[in-house]
């Protein structure tokens, strides 16, 4: 755990009775699977809004029980999380608020933060405590099939507890995202979101919006693009076969950081295409040498930005004095 604050006492791991996992895609898999391999909780319940999802997860293995509601879902556990597109929050929350065990800690997965807290708050009892979560660790593919259980090792899981958060509750939480193979970092929700819009909501936008511009061009043909594209353009093309309703509902829920990083972007893009209309080679070679010593530095931190490695933690802390 990385975090300032004097009133955290250090994690003792003490695994959970019985994990409710809400959405058993990507995300929701990958926790069953670490947490089966991390011995991190007795019993997991699962459910999941498509049955055949559900159906899957039992047939794989990594829940031990599908529940056929949510509000049986939630019944006696200890620890809940939603691992469903952040969209969905403020149905599941109000579904399940009556019906959550005194104690239970609730959580959740979803790369906008703010909005977790936002939304759940208000249909949650006073006796539960409220853990918003997002492990920096994903793949483009999404569904039940594609989750393994070693996703979060090395990777950070960034928690974003509201002020005056029980400080044993975070605790343990912390203590059952380090079994599964995270490291965790505190910040604020509002920070992360700022965070997360330039280092991974902005490339995703950017992203879809290439890949939708090349399909678009009338003069060159859809199969040109395929066959010519470059290591580039398949990079790009990869992030954009993310899920559409997920990546949707973080646009719509992380709007304000969003227009912020992207107003930053536009500026910095004008100048490129000022320099480029001027001829002005000083200009575009002084930004690719700067980017170029980012990324090495990235490299030598151990954080290879390759897609199987987004989000990997560096053997030792970074300077992150720069970012
Ligand atoms: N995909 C990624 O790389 C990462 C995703 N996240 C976050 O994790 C969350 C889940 O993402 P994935 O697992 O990738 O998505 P996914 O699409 O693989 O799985 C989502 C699951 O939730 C179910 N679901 C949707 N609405 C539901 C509802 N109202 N009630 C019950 N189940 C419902 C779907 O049927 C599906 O099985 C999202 O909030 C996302 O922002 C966080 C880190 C990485
Ligand atoms: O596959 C990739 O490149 C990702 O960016 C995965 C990812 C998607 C969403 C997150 O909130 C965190 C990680």
């Amino acid at each position: 755990m990385t975090t300032d604050d004097p009133s955290f006492s250090p994690p003792s791991f003490v695994p959970f009775e019985r994990l409710c996992l809400i959405g058993l895609g990507l995300i929701g898999s990958s926790l069953g699977h670490a947490t089966r391999r991390a011995g991190a909780a007795r019993e997991i319940i699962g459910v999941d809004r498509h049955q055949p999802n559900g159906q899957k997860a039992l047939e794989i293995g990594f829940i031990d029980t599908l529940a056929p509601d949510l509000e049986t879902a939630v019944t006696g556990a200890d620890l809940v999380i939603l691992a469903t597109p952040v969209g969905a929050f403020d149905a599941i929350g109000k579904a399940i608020g009556p019906h959550l065990s005194p104690g239970a800690i609730v959580s959740d997965v979803g790369s906008v933060k703010g909005v977790a807290l936002d939304v759940l708050t208000p249909h949650l009892p006073a006796h539960i405590h409220l853990l918003p979560a997002h492990p920096v660790a994903g793949t483009e593919n999404s569904g039940p099939e594609a989750g393994f259980a070693s996703l979060f090792d090395g990777r950070w899981s960034i928690l974003t507890p509201p002020e005056g958060s029980d400080p044993d509750a975070l605790s343990r939480l912390t203590a059952f995202w380090e079994q599964l193979g995270a490291t965790v970092e505190i910040m604020t929700a509002a920070h992360h979101d700022l965070v997360l819009a330039i280092t991974s909501h902005i490339p995703h936008l950017i992203a879809y919006n290439i890949v939708g511009t090349a399909a678009d061009l009338e003069t060159v043909t859809k199969s040109e693009v395929i066959k010519f594209s470059a290591g580039g353009f398949r990079d790009f093309t990869r992030i954009a076969a993310s899920d559409p309703d997920m990546w949707r509902d973080i646009f719509l829920s992380n709007k304000d950081a969003v227009l912020e990083m992207l107003g930053r972007f536009s500026e910095d893009l004008s100048v490129l295409q000022r320099a480029i209309r001027d001829g002005d080679g000083a200009t575009l070679h002084d930004l690719f040498s700067r980017t170029r010593a980012i990324r090495r530095e990235i490299i030598e931190a151990g954080q290879d930005a390759a897609a199987a490695d987004f989000g990997r933690r560096p053997p030792s802390r970074a300077d992150d004095s720069k970012f």
